[in-house]
């Protein structure tokens, strides 16, 4: 983050924001983009893009009338529109003297916490340097179950790696409305939005759009994430005149999304257990210890596991549930599966060669205290 008035701005633009009606990227909307970017980073801001686009850029030189299906397709589209999308960025950022970077990123990369340190210390040197970061899924290898998906939860994450001070996220839609505007004529566009609510959650639906993947319905993880990490959000449509630059000074038509003061921030470390790391095992404890854990804030003592289930390591994120089968939250063990089901009947006197917590609370996310996506 930096400490000034310059903003860490992270912008992620969809698919359907940069294509023409026939599914070709358009230069036009490229060009328009570029140079918001470029008056942002005249006014001394660092700026990252997550774009889409590859998968649209590529379909056609494939040999695809419409945007493929099956992965294999899409993986061959993006491989093509990938080249093409950066060598576009690169052309129009270097007409403006500014340098862009590629940077393709896959789930796996981010659920590997060593992997994903090292993506951050890459993106500081690159933004420090006034280089323009864009990154995107690296489609053409990952497999469907490992994919992000959909850009909007990648940049919410890339936003939290890299401390940015805010995410803006350009659609083909105005910002967030009470209800589908496709369905709604009427629908009313949300301007501040505090809090994602059940309700919140429900006006949201389905891409408008046959390139877009994510919808309403990702956007909303997105800033969820967002939200409990304590960066400010913005939802605005692109091609807007100046809605780049007017939404990092506040001025923009659009949705802000901004959690209020009070909300506890998830440091680096809990929002890499709560949106990156795959768990890989369960830890099942009892009403006592979640009293503990969760009202009291403690550690879970290793005399406190009830149960485990899976095979993890020492260091392995794991999740945390009831006897009643519901998921309390997330944590980092300080032993392993088998450590664990060793301890589990020991007396208190035998467990004091145990010297540490079985999750220390400092890496313990509870899901009462963040509203975590499911499945992000
Ligand atoms: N409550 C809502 N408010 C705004 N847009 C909505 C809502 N529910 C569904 N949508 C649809 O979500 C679309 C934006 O998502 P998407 O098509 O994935 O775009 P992108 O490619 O920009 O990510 C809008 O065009 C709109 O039709
Ligand atoms: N990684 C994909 C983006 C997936 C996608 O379509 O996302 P979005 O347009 O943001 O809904 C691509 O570059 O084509």
């Amino acid at each position: 983050m930096l400490t000034t008035d310059k903003k860490r701005v992270v912008i992620k633009i969809g698919s359907s924001s940069l294509t023409s009606l026939h599914g070709e990227i358009s230069r036009r909307k490229l060009e328009k983009l570029v140079d918001e970017v470029v008056q942002l980073k005249d006014d001394g801001h660092e700026v990252l893009l997550v774009s889409s686009g590859a998968v649209a850029a590529g379909y056609r030189k494939l040999g695809c009338l419409e945007r493929p299906s099956s992965l294999p397709e899409k993986q061959a589209a993006a491989s093509i529109g990938q080249g093409l999308l950066m060598e576009s960025y690169s052309d129009l950022f270097l007409s403006h003297g500014y340098m862009g970077s590629q940077i393709l990123i896959t789930r796996s990369d981010f659920s590997d916490e060593d992997r994903y340190n090292n993506a951050r210390n890459t993106i500081n040197v690159l933004l420090e340097r006034g280089i323009i970061p864009i990154v995107n899924e690296n489609d053409t290898i990952t497999i469907d179950r490992l994919k992000f998906g959909d850009n909007d939860t990648l940049s919410a994450k890339v936003a939290g790696l890299v401390d940015a001070d805010q995410l803006i996220i350009l659609s083909d839609i105005d910002g967030l409305y009470d209800d589908d505007p496709r369905k709604n004529e009427n629908a009313q566009l949300l301007q501040n939005v505090h809090e994602i609510t059940p309700e919140i959650e429900a006006v949201a639906g389905e891409p408008g759009s046959d390139v877009g993947t994510g919808g309403m319905k990702s956007k909303i993880d997105a800033f969820k994430i967002t939200m409990a990490s304590g960066i400010s959000s913005f939802l605005g449509k692109a091609g807007n005149d100046n809605i780049v630059y007017d939404a990092v000074y506040h001025n923009a038509k659009g949705t802000y999304f901004e959690a209020t003061e009070d909300t506890e921030n998830l440091d680096q470390k809990k929002q890499w257990i709560a949106f990156n790391s795959g768990p890989e095992g369960d830890v099942i404890i009892d009403h006592r210890a979640k009293e503990s854990i969760v009202e009291m804030k403690k550690s879970l003592l290793p005399m406190n596991v009830h149960h485990v289930n899976g095979r993890f390591k020492k260091g392995a994120v794991v999740r945390i549930h009831d006897l009643h089968g519901e998921e309390i939250g997330l944590g980092v063990v300080n032993y392993s599966s088998d450590e664990m089901k060793e301890m589990i009947g020991l007396t208190e006197p035998e467990l004091e060669s145990y010297e540490k917590a079985a999750i220390e609370r400092e890496d313990f996310v509870c899901h009462l205290e963040v509203a975590l996506p499911v499945g992000v």
